[in-house]
């Protein structure tokens, strides 16, 4: 059997936080605004596979109002929310995600952020396309205020047949 799950994600850009996507440290003048480190491709991620387990979302488990996550890491989360999937039988099929952004340029990191997410998930770096876009300066993304992401994920259960 298997599931599909979808997620969004938008953090805003400013100064002085650091600039933490897919779990890579990426150098940028400015940096990403959350109460946990605001890691906003692993949010996405993590709300794919929330969405696919039929869980709700990220600030339902994990809530911005509970001091334990403050600038919590976004990895240990998905981790987190990794065990239930794999509690109730399942394994990735593939995931698919966009980082959306004007600037800085991903390119460079994607290959890290798609070996730590394959971590993170127990799974191959084959089964993981992470990709970039920008909005060509349009948006509040093209305008360098916040950045996006989005992610699906398919799930699969191996059910043994009778
Ligand atoms: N923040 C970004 C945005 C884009 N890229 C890469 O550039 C390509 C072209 O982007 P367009 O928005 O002009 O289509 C895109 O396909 C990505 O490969 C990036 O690395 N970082
Ligand atoms: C993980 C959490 C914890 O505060 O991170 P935030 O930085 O608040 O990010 P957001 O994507 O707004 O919501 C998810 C939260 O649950």
């Amino acid at each position: 059997m298997i599931t599909v799950g979808q997620g969004f994600d938008v953090h805003e850009l400013v100064e002085g936080r650091p600039c933490i996507i897919g779990g890579v440290t990426i150098p940028f003048e400015k940096g990403l605004m959350g109460h946990s480190d605001a890691d906003v491709l692993l949010h996405a991620v993590t709300d794919a596979i929330l969405g696919a387990l039929g869980l709700g979302d990220i600030g339902r488990h994990f809530p911005d109002t509970d001091p334990n996550f403050k600038d919590a890491d976004s990895l240990k989360l998905l981790q987190e929310v990794w065990g239930m999937a794999k509690e109730r039988g399942y394994r990735l099929g593939n995931l698919d995600a966009t980082i959306i952004a004007q600037r800085p340029k991903m390119a460079p990191y994607i290959p890290q952020m798609v070996d730590i997410i394959a971590g993170a998930l127990e799974s191959q770096p084959q089964q993981i396309n992470v990709k970039a876009t920008t909005t060509e300066q349009l948006g509040f993304t093209g305008r360098g205020e916040g950045i996006a992401s989005q992610c699906i994920v398919c799930l699969v259960a191996d059910v043994l047949s009778s």
